[in-house]
């Protein structure tokens, strides 16, 4: 009788390189392919608007690349460990296959179901696939996780070039009984009422195929320029991967190993380290989302919240050209060029004195490659709170930056050209007084440190 093996879908939603999927057709049984969507296992950080926008479309596009190769994709809804348990005994499946994730909660659910599926009979097999390294095998000397980028990276240079990755399996043999799943439709994951995904539609196209093609394009076009205009956000200079990594529709072993032969490819690769490193920090700090890495900033001394100011900058109306911009086309298509992220996020943080974490808490509900490793890192970078090499207090003046990289105010113009140009505070005294409070900080008596 047959034992089929099930594939556990999370994310990673892609046929290429996917180590759980290509184990379980080595393995010649009947395929079970499944989805949970889980907002009920402890800790699980619930999904923003866009990245729901993102999950419903890319699951759209996985249901029929496995459909035409002859497999359903079941979807349920409900804590994964109860789901995946309930559906392994209810196909009588002789495996359970996955790729690892990295945030606790995950871990958690993962290691719970690992014990209990074993423990009924069951083969459970879990896979490296969504970042180059195990963050468990990059350490320093001492055993330790680096805390600055340069030497992490370069650790993770000496060691042998990541691994191939695996072609898409050739066959694929679904059950013949089907189990039940549930509607796409019915997880609501698009937004009716109002409908704000226009400009997401306009922009996007979510899904694996779309993915590949966009790698192939960018690797064509973009890449010999990517040093140098990366950082100008009129440019279009960078890959728009990070929705289609987030969510696992490329591996970044296939992106690291169609760019690496490409002349001056280093400046990109070296931005699939960041990621890395992110994913790294969390998984070593995994209250990254709520608690500064450098238990100094506990001690900032923040004023109370001016929600005026909050709203202002969510809504790209701060007078402030190059952050209105930045947060308009947050708003309209789910991202926003790193340059002014790092931008806007600065402006919240030293201009506006309002706490990373409500910054964090924006760009999650509204990026479509927010995750849950990569957005609160990035925070705490801006914030000064995080992993950084100099540790300073850097205030990026939105003047001067968009002077130097957006010198013919294309972008502003694009995004911005009828917005407010009357700033809600004045740049040079607040970034006195965000440099007051940092001292502060430095003042206070150093904690011993987290993570
Ligand atoms: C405040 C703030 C919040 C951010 N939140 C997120 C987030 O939630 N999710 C996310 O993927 N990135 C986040 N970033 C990092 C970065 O802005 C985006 O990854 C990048 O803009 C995506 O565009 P791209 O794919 O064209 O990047 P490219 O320049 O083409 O880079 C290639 C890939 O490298 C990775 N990468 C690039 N820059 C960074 C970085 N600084 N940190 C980590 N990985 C990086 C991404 O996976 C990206 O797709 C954030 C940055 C800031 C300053």
């Amino acid at each position: 009788m047959a034992s089929p093996s099930l594939v556990w879908f999370r994310d990673d939603l892609r046929l290429a390189d996917n180590p759980a999927l290509h184990a379980a057709a080595e393995r010649d049984e009947p395929l079970v392919a499944v989805f949970a969507l889980d907002e009920e296992s402890e800790g699980m950080r619930l999904l923003g608007g866009a990245a729901r926008w993102w999950l419903h479309h890319s699951l759209h596009s996985l249901r029929e690349g496995l459909r035409e190769r002859g497999v359903a994709l079941v979807l349920r809804r409900g804590p994964a460990g109860r789901v995946i348990e309930e559906l392994a005994h209810e196909v009588g499946a002789g495996a359970v296959y996955w790729n690892r994730r990295y945030g606790a909660p995950a871990r958690a659910v993962d290691a719970g179901l690992k014990s209990s599926l074993r423990a009924a009979g069951m083969e459970v097999s879990s896979f490296a696939a969504s970042l180059l390294r195990e963050p468990w095998t990059v350490t320093t000397g001492s055993g330790t996780h680096y805390s600055v980028f340069t030497p992490f990276w370069r650790a993770c240079l000496s060691l042998p070039a990541p691994r191939s990755p695996l072609t898409e399996p050739r066959t694929l043999a679904g059950t013949t009984a089907v189990p039940a799943s549930d509607a796409l439709d019915d997880w609501a994951l698009l937004p009716t009422a109002p409908d704000w995904a226009g400009g997401l539609r306009e922009t996007w196209e979510p899904g694996e195929p779309a993915a590949r093609r966009r790698l192939q394009e960018f690797l064509a076009e973009d890449l010999p320029s990517y040093d140098r205009a990366r950082d100008e956000p009129a440019a279009g200079a960078t890959s728009l991967l990070s929705p289609r990594l987030r969510w696992g529709e490329l591996s970044p072993f296939t992106v690291w190993h169609e760019a690496v032969g490409v002349d001056g490819a280093g400046g990109f690769l070296s931005e699939l380290g960041w990621r890395e490193f992110a994913w790294h920090t969390l998984f070593h700090s995994p209250d990254l989302a709520t608690k500064n890495l450098r238990p100094e900033f506990d001690a900032f001394p923040w004023p109370p919240l001016d929600p005026a100011h909050l709203d202002a900058w969510q809504h790209g109306e701060t007078g402030v050209p190059l952050v209105d911009a930045g947060m308009r086309e947050l708003w309209h298509t789910g991202y926003m060029h790193n340059r002014v992220r790092m931008v806007t996020a600065s402006f919240l943080i030293k201009n506006l004195l309002i706490d990373w974490r409500l910054g964090e808490e924006w760009f999650w509900d509204t990026l479509v490659d927010a995750d849950e490793a990569n957005n609160p890192f990035n925070w705490q970078w801006v914030a000064g709170s995080g992993a950084d090499a100099a540790p300073y207090f850097r205030v990026f003046n939105p003047e001067l930056q968009a002077k130097k990289f957006d010198p013919q105010n294309l972008y502003v113009s694009r995004w911005a050209g009828d917005a407010p140009t009357e700033p809600i505070v004045d740049l040079a005294a607040t970034r006195k007084a965000a440099l007051a409070a940092y001292d502060e900080v430095k003042r206070a008596p150093r904690p011993p440190a987290r993570g």
